[in-house]
């Protein structure tokens, strides 16, 4: 049976799938695509073989997978895509509402812990859309909730390049989520890993591993192509695309997973996911 591979169709999975697509490296398996929260589910079912998830999936149920190394989306500081919008400062948002991403996992659980441990308050969180189709329905003036945005929607409206006809009135408030962690806990934050099941067959899951490493070095070598390529796709300028792509980081050495295991150790003291371990497909 062909492999099935997840991969999420924002910008920040350009840098991994870009020699893929362009035939450079070759990828023995079928790409499925889906934002975050789609690939999440689509592995807890099994109905992918391997696949970059939300970080908290692997943490929500980590007997079921084998993570991949040496690969994953982090950022040392601010990460440009995963934003709250408020027209109030997070320390004024208890008992209000916040409309969160439901294509996030990784990035709403972040946002719960910053809210209860640094600003302190507990406001309502409602699910909502926030992809680029949802846009052109964001609330124009008046009261409106903060949002959780993440991906492409997000790096548009946190560039300003959205604005005008297309986009909101710019927010007061626009907290970097990256930046946030970085200044609570001095580490690099890892948004999305990749992951195999334990019931892909070892073989499979190299092979993929050994493309998608390959692939993320060729992207790497090839920044200003995949910043043009983003550029064009979203209407972000060149340069904050360049900019995006440069502060994202695709590593999973030591200091990302410090930042890793401080996430999930903070996420299980508050009950979040069950106590677990790390446990990794053998590298390829
Ligand atoms: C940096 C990002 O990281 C992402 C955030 C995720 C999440 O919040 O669950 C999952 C995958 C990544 O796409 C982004 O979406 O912009």
């Amino acid at each position: 049976m062909t492999t099935r591979v997840g991969r999420i169709p924002y910008v920040n999975c350009y840098p991994v799938y870009g020699a893929i697509d362009r035939g450079v490296v070759k990828l023995d398996g079928e790409l499925v695509t889906g934002v975050p929260s789609v690939l999440n589910r689509a592995m807890a079912e099994g109905a992918l073989d391997v696949s970059v998830v939300s970080a908290v999936e692997y943490a929500r149920d980590a007997h079921r997978y084998l993570l991949l190394p040496d690969v994953s989306i982090s950022c040392d500081g601010p990460v440009r895509s995963v934003l709250m919008f408020s027209d109030v400062p997070a320390e004024s948002l208890g008992g209000r509402r916040v409309v969160v991403s439901k294509s996030s996992m990784t990035s709403v659980a972040l946002l719960e812990l910053l809210f209860e441990n640094v600003w302190k308050c507990r406001p309502e969180f409602v699910p909502g859309d926030a992809e680029m189709s949802d846009l052109h329905a964001f609330e124009r003036g008046g009261t409106r909730p903060a949002r959780l945005v993440i991906g492409d929607a997000a790096l548009l409206l946190g560039s300003g390049d959205a604005r005008g006809d297309l986009g909101p009135e710019p927010y007061a408030h626009v907290y970097d989520l990256g930046a946030e962690w970085k200044r609570w806990t001095g580490l690099p934050f890892v948004f999305a890993v990749w992951i195999a099941s334990r019931t892909t067959p070892v073989a499979e899951a190299l092979g993929v591993h050994a493309s998608l490493i390959e692939s993320r070095d060729w992207g790497l070598a090839h920044r200003a192509l995949l910043a043009r390529q983003a550029h064009d796709a979203t209407g972000v300028s060149l340069a904050a695309c360049d900019e995006y792509l440069s502060g994202l980081d695709y590593g999973l050495s030591y200091p990302h997973l410090a930042g890793l295991t401080e996430f999930f150790r903070r996420l299980v003291s508050a009950g979040r996911v069950p106590n677990g371990t790390l446990a990794f497909l053998p590298a390829a």
